[in-house]
């Protein structure tokens, strides 16, 4: 049995950003997939990709009304858009092959053992191919970094349908005839916009009252109208009852009696932490665990020598997180005193316009019971979107009235994903709104929407017209 100071459990995002940072510690990294995981092959960077064709080819059918072309342009059938958007796609994550990853692994003097691994017991481990041949491993330290698989609801007859995941939406070579997707999550709202894009009848069922619940109402209503606008039909407040086979593909029945045909589903409901089948209960974690839960430094908490890191802690699940995380930890595994701070990590939403948002929401606020106030301005009265002829979009701050602070932030618009970076760093370093109101931001950009905002929270001029909304 070959021992290694600290075994690695699952090589997606997070992982990869602790194994090369271990100098003089023995590292082995286990992989029952691919190396780098998820994000690179069938979540982040396929949809992105996708999305970014979908946005082009929105683009290109608005040229007209940007005086780039004179007349509109006929565009090919989504059909054959979409077979170049696949090529394009398919370069970008490599055709999900994974052999740069892996070399990348081994050069950095880790090993890597391809395989399902198992607690077997505190400190032993076992790795089965898919041969069935079983090593087994002895280990220092364990990191558990196996990521998350997306939640199937026991939906009567969905089982009977045709469905995907993501992974499968965003592997997929051909259009369905219409879609219907449950969940308008961030997964919903990405996709829907491909697909709706490349001419598939696309519908969203939503069970909350707007897209991205979780989110501040504003931005789920604002998204709504920029997703209508790319052909998607929106449903909120309506719950899958029922799903049967018919000619079409499915025939789905909502909780409110309403029914609607759609030749494929795509589930989108969440995801769930995998920490099934990892033996973790040999360790004492109880079966019933949803998610590893781990403190500031990384450790999993009440269990000697076992980390948790990634979409496995079910904390912001990102790629970014993921990175972060790993950072932490490796920093900790070579001997650091290295602390997470969650309270500024961005949430975005690569749709066009993007979403993004960072810190708590109103509702969050007021339930931690902290005295706030909102205000908000519309994009739309940036010069900026002027002159790129946007009309749409919306920032929202948040402010903890005692303490000056921001401590939330959502926009929705263009340039919101890379905005939110200067709200992200507010709410972090506490930085107060006094300071933040002599900011002063180039002309023409999106950015100079947080002036007017910033100003209402301090009761200075509110001659830029932000609206705002109690507290
Ligand atoms: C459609 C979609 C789009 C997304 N887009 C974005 C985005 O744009 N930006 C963003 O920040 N986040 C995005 N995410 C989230 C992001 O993909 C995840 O947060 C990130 O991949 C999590 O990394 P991880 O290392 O925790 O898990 P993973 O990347 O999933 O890695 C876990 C690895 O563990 C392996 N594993 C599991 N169990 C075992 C076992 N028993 N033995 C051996 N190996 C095992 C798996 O095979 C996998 O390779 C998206 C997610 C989805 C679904
Ligand atoms: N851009 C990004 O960073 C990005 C993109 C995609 C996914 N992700 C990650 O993947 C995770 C999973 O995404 P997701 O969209 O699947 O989950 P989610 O939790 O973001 O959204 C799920 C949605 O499904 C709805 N829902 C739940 N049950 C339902 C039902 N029975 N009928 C109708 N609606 C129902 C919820 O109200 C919610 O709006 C996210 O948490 C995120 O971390 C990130």
């Amino acid at each position: 049995m070959r021992f290694f100071d600290v075994v690695l459990l699952g090589a997606g995002s997070a992982a990869e950003s602790i194994w090369p940072h271990l100098p003089g510690k023995s590292v082995a990294v286990v992989e029952a997939n691919r190396v780098g995981g998820e994000c690179p092959f069938v979540s982040c960077m396929p949809s992105k990709a996708l999305l970014r064709s979908a946005q082009v080819r929105r683009l290109v059918s608005q040229a007209h009304t940007l005086g780039a072309v004179s007349s509109a342009l006929v565009l090919d059938d989504g059909a054959q858009a979409f077979a170049a958007a696949v090529q394009r796609r398919d370069r970008i994550v490599a055709r999900r092959d994974d052999g740069d990853n892996a070399a990348e692994l081994i050069r950095s003097g880790a090993v890597l053992y391809r395989g399902h691994g198992r607690v077997q017991a505190p400190g032993r481990l076992i790795v089965e191919d898919y041969s069935g041949v079983v090593e087994e491993l002895s280990y220092g330290e364990l990191v558990v970094a196996t990521g998350s698989s997306p939640v199937i609801p026991p939906i009567p007859g969905l089982d009977l349908v045709p469905t995907w995941v993501s992974d499968e939406a965003l592997s997929s070579f051909e259009l369905p005839a219409s879609l219907a997707i449950m969940g308008g999550g961030a997964v919903g709202c990405e996709l829907a916009q491909v697909y709706a894009t490349f001419d598939v009848d696309t519908t969203i069922i939503e069970a909350a009252d707007h897209l991205l619940p979780h989110e501040d109402p504003a931005v789920g209503e604002v998204l709504a109208e920029a997703l209508q606008r790319s052909g998607v039909k929106i449903r909120t407040g309506a719950k899958l009852a029922r799903a049967e086979p018919h000619e079409v593909g499915a025939l789905l029945i909502m909780d409110t009696g309403a029914e609607l045909c759609a030749s494929r589903v795509l589930v989108a409901v969440g995801r769930q932490p995998n920490v099934a089948d990892l033996g973790l209960e040999t360790l004492g974690i109880s079966p019933d665990t949803h998610a590893l839960e781990v403190d500031a430094q990384g450790r999993v908490i009440g269990v000697d020598h076992l980390w948790a890191v990634g979409d496995v802690t079910a904390i912001a699940p990102f790629t970014h997180t993921a990175g972060y995380q790993g950072r932490i930890t490796a920093a900790n595994l070579q001997g650091g005193e290295r602390r997470a701070d969650y309270r500024a990590i961005p949430r975005c939403v690569y749709t066009d316009p993007p979403v993004a948002a960072v810190g708590i929401t109103a509702n969050e606020a007021r339930s931690r019971g902290l005295e706030i106030r909102e205000a908000a301005m519309p994009l739309n009265s940036t010069a900026r979107a002027a002159s790129d002829g946007n009309d749409i979009g919306i920032l929202n701050l948040i402010a903890d009235v005692r303490r000056g602070i921001l401590v939330g932030a959502s926009i929705v618009g263009t340039g919101a994903d890379e905005m939110i970076a200067e709200a992200a760093l507010a709410i972090r370093a506490e930085m107060p709104i006094s300071l933040l109101v002599d900011l002063v931001h180039a002309f023409p950009t999106y950015g100079e929407a947080y002036e007017p905002p910033l100003r209402q929270l301090l009761d200075l001029d509110t001659d830029d017209m932000p609206m705002v909304s109690g507290g």
